[in-house]
């Protein structure tokens, strides 16, 4: 089957992982309800196209921070890509680069930041972080991150501890020998397996620092010259604190669902961080993006650029470097095609009137009773 879809390459990864890692993967916190919802939020919208108007120049590109994206999005910060296959996060580097589009290289990367940052030359690149009790580690990270041109750090702020996730608890899930997060001290590796128990909830518990509150910024802030983003934010409430904070950009985003089971949608979230937060602070959003109208939905929501997560597992788990630049490629492809039908060609056209809630509200439902 040639894949055509996203959603076409997740059948064909899911054929050739471990049972185990598959779990690791698509699977959420507690009932998994919240990673559910991310994809309903999506249904819960239609598109309102306007016809005959001029559509013969589309235009999908973007600018962040300075950075020039072919779409606007970027491949969300995932743990260990070797998981997927064998180059993990060069050849995700490479897919990102060919793609045009922005690549947040996870702290729990495989492979070391330097040779991600070879591998994808003057695209733009992020560092993600997680707090961990060893400063210096950070530190350390922060100053590597910046040498060797990663554009911004990204601090993801939903995980004081990774969540009880019940698909990695029956798996007793480790880390395989082989696949290590090499841009951390090997003391700061995740365990192995223990029967029922996951080694990476095991490792949060053991490494990240969940003491931290706003008052800690100052203290990254100060490692970096770099921006900062906040990742995993999903209040008015916090995006306001973000913002008096100092923070550059946000990330809406309940983490795939891989954190608070029963959070919001991560779409739902969206607008009202985005009418919180002044109009030159990026709002970014994640979670359950898997079309093209999924993405025109999020920006018309008010989002400058989104995150892709699992589909870019699913493209690497096919076969590596150009399995995760088609998914990428066709996720722009569906976009651009979503921009020319509903009659809004360029990014600037995406706004609130593209979009109309799905079912619509009635007066009158046929259980009502009459009169
Ligand atoms: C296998 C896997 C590993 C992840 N690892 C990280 C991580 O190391 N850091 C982080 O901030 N988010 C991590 N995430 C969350 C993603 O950055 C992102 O928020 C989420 O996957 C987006 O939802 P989607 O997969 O539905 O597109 C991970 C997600 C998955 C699926
Ligand atoms: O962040 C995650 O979702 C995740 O799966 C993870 C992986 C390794 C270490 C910490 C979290």
């Amino acid at each position: 089957m040639l894949p055509l879809t996203p959603a076409d390459y997740r059948a064909l990864a899911r054929a050739r992982l471990p049972a185990a890692t598959w779990d690791f993967f698509e699977g959420g916190a507690g009932a998994e309800w919240t990673l559910r919802a991310n994809r309903a939020q999506f249904r819960r919208h239609v598109l309102r196209p306007r016809v005959l108007v001029d559509v013969s120049a589309p235009d999908c590109s973007t600018e962040l921070f300075g950075a020039r994206l072919a779409a606007p999005f970027g491949v969300a910060p995932m743990a260990y890509h070797q998981l997927a296959c064998p180059e993990g996060e060069i050849a995700t580097a490479r897919a990102a680069r060919a793609a045009g589009a922005l690549l947040v290289v996870s702290i729990f990367a495989g492979r070391r930041l330097e040779e991600i940052a070879r591998a994808g030359g003057d695209a733009p690149r992020w560092l993600q972080l997680y707090w961990l009790r060893d400063r210096a580690a950070l530190a350390d990270l922060a100053g590597r991150a910046e040498a060797a041109g990663f554009g911004a750090l990204v601090l993801t702020v939903d995980a004081p501890k990774v969540a009880r996730r019940l698909r990695d608890l029956r798996n007793s899930f480790a880390v395989p020998d082989g696949v290590r997060a090499v841009n951390l001290d090997a003391a700061l590796a995740v365990g192995a397996a223990r029967s029922g128990s996951s080694a990476i909830e095991a490792h949060s518990v053991e490494q990240f620092d969940r003491s931290i509150t706003w008052a800690d910024l100052s203290w990254l802030r100060q490692k970096t010259s770099l921006p900062l983003v906040l990742k995993g934010v999903l209040t008015a409430e916090d995006a306001r604190r973000a913002v008096d904070h100092g923070v550059d950009a946000l990330v809406v985003s309940n983490h795939g669902g891989r954190q608070l089971d029963g959070a919001p949608p991560a779409l739902a979230a969206l607008p009202e961080v985005v009418d919180a937060v002044p109009a030159d602070c990026p709002v970014l959003v994640d979670g359950g993006i898997r079309h093209g109208t999924d993405l025109a939905k999020a920006l018309a929501l008010g989002a400058r650029a989104a995150l892709i997560g699992r589909p870019v597992l699913w493209g690497l788990a096919h076969s590596g470097e150009p399995g995760a630049r088609h998914v990428l490629d066709l996720l722009r492809t569906e976009l651009l095609d979503t921009l020319v039908l509903s009659g809004r060609p360029t990014l600037a056209d995406l706004d609130r009137t593209l979009l109309a809630d799905w079912p619509p509200p009635h007066h009158l439902r046929r259980e009502d009773p009459p009169g």
